[in-house]
């Protein structure tokens, strides 16, 4: 009798702590302590059940105190279904019942397929608003975009941003005034007289990646691997002022892959970052990513410390000469060192793959190679930055590129303000989790005419083939919009003009037409390609039509 009594209190108390405590307000910070807690009382539940009843076995103690712990969660997971899927303020949005009431049903999912293909199946079974967790909405709406990131929204970033809490950077905060005062900072570091800085950098390690090619001539080479060691061995020199070395060594550096083992765990967790916070809590648990962050502060420590020659050559320097002026390097610290690798993850992934997509296309049709080298070959031998920059197919490559395999195809989560917000003339109540599928936004047959077809004049002789130019966002906009976007451009136009200039490419034997490369596409916040295997040679003016 007495066992069922506690029983029931411990039912009344799951009910009641889902109703007064987690019904409320974000948990997701504080989920380790609450998960320690948790663990603690089931600990002194089972010392009490011992002492106190003096029950003399310890296995009936066991047994007693696990009833009580599954009755209290038993009723806490009903009370909390029970609520999601008739009470909640997202009821009428369309969904899969599982996701209405866990978010363990997008995990599951993401074990077999990538975030932005889960999406995309769902916009396509659900239609254009789909409930995909508890309190998230995904929005497959070209308006969407600018309503959400454009100026005067009052969204703001999602719980997701706090997974490396304390770590903070301007990509993570979600504090607005906080973004704002940094995002000044940053936009000096990416002005034309920024990028002006960089070119010589961009140029060098695209020369480098030339010379390492011209050497691999007539065998396979994995431009997965080698655009990856570009983009990294760049922002390595623009955010610590060195290089990872990858292009000289042909090798991954060990940080690289430190840094991987984070992403596949946060691209596994990013819907559930109250997991994941209490995942990266266990000692032992994703310790790569933990020494990255070790890594990457000792870098940025020695990037401070080193004499400052008063030039801005790299990004950090306009981060580090903000600090200095203001007299506050110390006191943003945390700042810097979230920032240099937010450098990285931010401008490494994205620009290598789009460099990978790109070439995939030009090996599945040469005749774009033809037209891009044609616009080329009008220029200097070795043209600039703002040259290349002007080219109509070359530019509408690299748009095609971006709309049909977007660097970040699922991610940029948003919440929207407690109030609610209107998108698409549709009410979102306040406090909601808004997600942007930009993979299948980017392929919607209302925006894009030929949707599915790598079309580039359709961005500059036959703009017809775009019905709605505000669904095209790779690099999202507004406050939160990418920073990176000019360097990133300039990075990809430089590498293309080079190695069309003076090699010609195919697949490599038996490799197909390369299908890996997207069968094997990966989202981890950003999408990583399959392996795709290129043959270079010496391009032959004389077959050119
Ligand atoms: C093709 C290449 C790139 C693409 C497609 C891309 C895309 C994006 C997207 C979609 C966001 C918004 C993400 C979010 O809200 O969570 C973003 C933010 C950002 N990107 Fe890029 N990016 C690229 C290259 C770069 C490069 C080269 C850098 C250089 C460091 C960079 C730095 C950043 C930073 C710092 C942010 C955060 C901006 C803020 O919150 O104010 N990106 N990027």
């Amino acid at each position: 009798m007495l066992q069922q009594t506690k029983l029931c209190i411990a039912a009344a108390a799951g009910i009641l702590s889902h109703n007064l405590i987690f019904i409320r307000n974000e948990h997701h910070i504080q989920a380790p302590q609450l998960f320690r807690s948790f663990l603690l009382l089931s600990l002194f539940l089972f010392i009490g059940e011992a002492r106190i009843w003096a029950l003399s076995e310890s296995s009936q103690a066991a047994r007693a105190s696990a009833l009580i712990v599954l009755s209290y969660s038993a009723s806490l997971f009903t009370s909390i279904a029970i609520y999601r899927i008739f009470f909640h303020k997202l009821r009428k949005f369309p969904g899969p019942i599982g996701a209405r009431v866990s978010k363990f049903w997008h995990v599951g999912k993401l074990l077999s397929q990538p975030n932005f293909r889960v999406l995309d199946e769902l916009h396509q079974q659900f239609g254009d608003f789909v409930r995909t967790g508890p309190n998230e909405i995904s929005i497959r709406s070209p308006s969407a975009m600018a309503e959400i990131n454009g100026p005067g929204s009052k969204c703001t970033k999602a719980p997701f941003y706090d997974l490396l809490l304390p770590r903070t950077s301007i990509i993570t905060t979600r504090n607005k005034s906080f973004h704002d005062q940094r995002r000044r900072i940053w936009d000096h570091g990416f002005g034309a007289k920024a990028l002006n800085q960089y070119e010589p950098q961009v140029n060098h390690y695209t020369s480098i990646l030339t010379s390492a090619i011209s050497q691999r001539l007539g065998t396979p080479l994995d431009v997965t691997s080698w655009f990856h060691y570009l983009s990294f061995d760049l922002m390595g020199q623009l955010s610590f002022g060195k290089s990872f070395n990858m292009l000289a060594t042909g090798k991954r550096h060990f940080a690289i892959d430190l840094m991987r083992d984070g992403m596949t765990l946060l691209g596994l967790f990013t819907p559930m970052p109250w997991l994941a916070r209490i995942g990266f809590s266990i000692p032992g648990v994703a310790s790569g990513w933990k020494s990255m962050f070790v890594w990457s502060d000792a870098q940025m420590r020695e990037r401070i410390d080193r004499e400052d020659d008063g030039e801005n050559n790299d990004i950090t320097s306009w981060l580090i000469n903000a600090s200095r002026e203001n007299d506050s390097l110390e006191a943003d610290r945390s700042w810097l060192n979230g920032d240099a690798f937010g450098i990285i993850i931010a401008g490494s992934d994205t620009t290598a793959t789009t460099l990978v997509m790109l070439f995939y296309h030009l090996a599945l049709d040469p005749s774009q190679i033809s037209k891009i080298r044609s616009e080329l070959d009008q220029l200097d031998a070795n043209p600039d930055a703002r040259a290349l920059q002007s080219l109509p197919h070359l530019n509408g490559a690299i748009n095609e590129t971006l709309r049909l395999h977007p660097p970040v195809p699922s991610a940029g989560l948003r919440e929207s303000p407690p109030e609610g917000v209107t998108i698409a003339s549709t009410f979102i109540p306040g406090s909601t989790v808004l997600c942007l599928p930009v993979y299948s936004l980017h392929r919607l047959p209302s925006c894009f005419e030929r949707p599915l077809e790598f079309i580039p004049e359709r961005w500059y002789s036959e703009p017809e083939l775009v019905h709605d130019k505000g669904a095209f966002a790779p690099f999202f906009q507004g406050r939160f919009g990418c920073v990176g976007k000019n360097l990133a451009l300039m990075e990809i136009r430089s590498v293309t003009a080079a190695l069309l200039s003076r090699y010609d490419l195919g697949f490599a034997p038996g490799t197909g037409r390369g299908e890996a490369v997207e069968r094997d596409m990966g989202d981890q916040f950003t999408a990583t390609p399959g392996r795709l295997e290129l043959v270079f040679t010496e391009r032959n003016r004389k077959t050119e039509g």
